[in-house]
């Protein structure tokens, strides 16, 4: 992600922070037009610094910031604006504005020497509401306004002033799913629609992995990782980046899973086309300790379990349940304490799946099953009538808990 004279802004060396104190240095970094992209890292990372630093709020330590090519310093306030707009965290002193003349600031490098509107300035700010949905709150106060709503509305100003590029700290903060989404719709929207270079820290690394294009990592002390989001949103990266204890964010589903210290007995779990995925984040929450077999590598199942750290038993996608993998869940499933089938369908890719069962039935295991009676009989046969079947995983969980014995297992 090195600086490219095509870039809509981009630095060189750059070093931020606050007078001779270095936040981050080092920074080579390219923002292209009609691209998202993510700064993420913990809290205190340098995200905002670095933002302010982009929009010229906040003078560099060293190195350089160019926009369109040129340095940024070199432009006059009101022609920046044109090219360059912010919307950070601060609220808004809403002064007894309405939302339209609120946004209409945004026309300020546009206006001339009296400020007055024209009508495509008009224009402009009533197609700005309309961009981020908003065009029903013209007519409000913005001191009446929610958090959302403001947000938004501060997108808008912001698009009013016609920029090329958009920095945005925290643009999701305190907003609910609907406004986060919202927003996050927006911006993207901006990117491929409009062609804007768009930069937005953001804390939700599982919404920066479906959003942005490209990710820049920041954390004290470490070098900058930057590039496109698939290539730096790695496992381990993310788990470095948040120093993650007790949790883990599985890149191929761009998912965050929380690995509590397990307090109850292990439970196998005989699943498969993704019948374990609730079952596994379920039990995991109520302190189960997980095993998880025989499932194919990419099966869902095999994902989230792997990403919740059960012991995980995996063929290989080409090939039928069976050899090592088969062999060595069985041997788990001799050893777990309580044994769950999780009621998938059953075909020639898993059937072997069966004898992990059978043969915990034959154990005089607790057997738990989500099947109905007529099932777990077609297919386990007369050793099915010592299984205990459930109706759903609500109940499956009570009787699991009825039959743990906390605080005995942890690990
Ligand atoms: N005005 C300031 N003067 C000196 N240091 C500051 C100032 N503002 C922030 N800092 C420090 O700079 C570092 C980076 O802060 P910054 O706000 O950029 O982090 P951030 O990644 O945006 O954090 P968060 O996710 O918590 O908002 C922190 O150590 C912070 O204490």
């Amino acid at each position: 992600m090195n600086g490219k004279p095509d870039a809509a802004i981009f630095t060189q060396d750059l070093c931020v922070g606050y007078g001779n104190k270095e936040v981050l240095y080092g920074l080579d970094l390219s923002f292209p037009p009609g691209t998202f992209t993510a700064l993420l890292g913990p809290n205190g990372a340098g995200k905002t610094t670095l933002l302010r630093t982009l929009a010229r709020l906040l003078p560099p330590v060293r190195g350089k910031i160019l926009l369109q090519g040129k340095n940024l310093y070199d432009y006059s306030a009101s022609a920046l604006a044109k090219r360059l707009s912010v919307v950070l965290t601060e609220k808004v002193n809403p002064g007894v504005f309405s939302v339209f003349e609120f946004v209409s600031l945004g026309r300020h490098p546009h206006t001339g020497f009296m400020g007055r509107l024209s009508g495509r300035d008009l224009d402009v700010v009533r197609e700005c509401l309309e961009w981020v949905k908003a065009a029903d709150l013209a007519h409000r106060q913005m001191g009446e306004l929610s958090d959302g709503e403001r947000q938004k509305v501060s997108i808008a100003r912001a698009l009013a002033q016609e920029p090329e590029i958009i920095l945005l700290d925290e643009p999701t903060m305190h907003l609910d799913l609907k406004h986060r989404m919202e927003v996050m719709g927006i911006l993207r929207q901006l990117c491929r629609e409009k062609g804007l270079a768009v930069a937005a820290s953001l804390h939700d690394v599982d919404v920066a992995a479906r959003v942005s294009d490209m990710a820049v990592c920041v954390a004290k002390g470490r070098e900058a990782r930057s590039g496109p989001t698939e290539q730096v949103l790695s496992e381990n990266r993310v788990a470095e980046l948040y120093e993650f204890e007790g949790a883990s964010y599985d890149a191929s589903l761009c998912t965050l899973e929380m690995r509590p210290k397990a307090s109850r007995e292990k439970v196998f779990v005989n699943s498969g086309m993704g019948s374990g995925a609730g079952l596994f984040r379920l039990l995991s929450k109520h302190g189960f300790s997980l095993a998880a077999g025989v499932v194919h590598a990419n099966d869902l199942d095999c994902f989230v379990a792997s990403a919740i750290g059960a012991d995980c038993f995996i063929q290989s996608p080409q090939e039928p349940v069976g050899g090592d993998s088969l062999d060595n869940a069985l041997k788990s499933a001799l050893q777990a304490d309580l044994i769950v089938d999780a009621g998938y369908e059953i075909g020639p890719a898993n059937q072997n799946n069966i004898r992990l069962i059978q043969a915990a039935l034959s154990a005089h295991k607790s057997v738990f099953s989500l099947r109905s009676k007529e099932d777990a009989q077609t297919i386990y046969g007369k050793d099915s009538s010592s299984m205990i079947l459930c109706n759903s995983s609500t109940e499956l969980l009570e009787k699991l808990l009825a039959a743990s014995r906390p605080g005995l297992h942890g690990e």
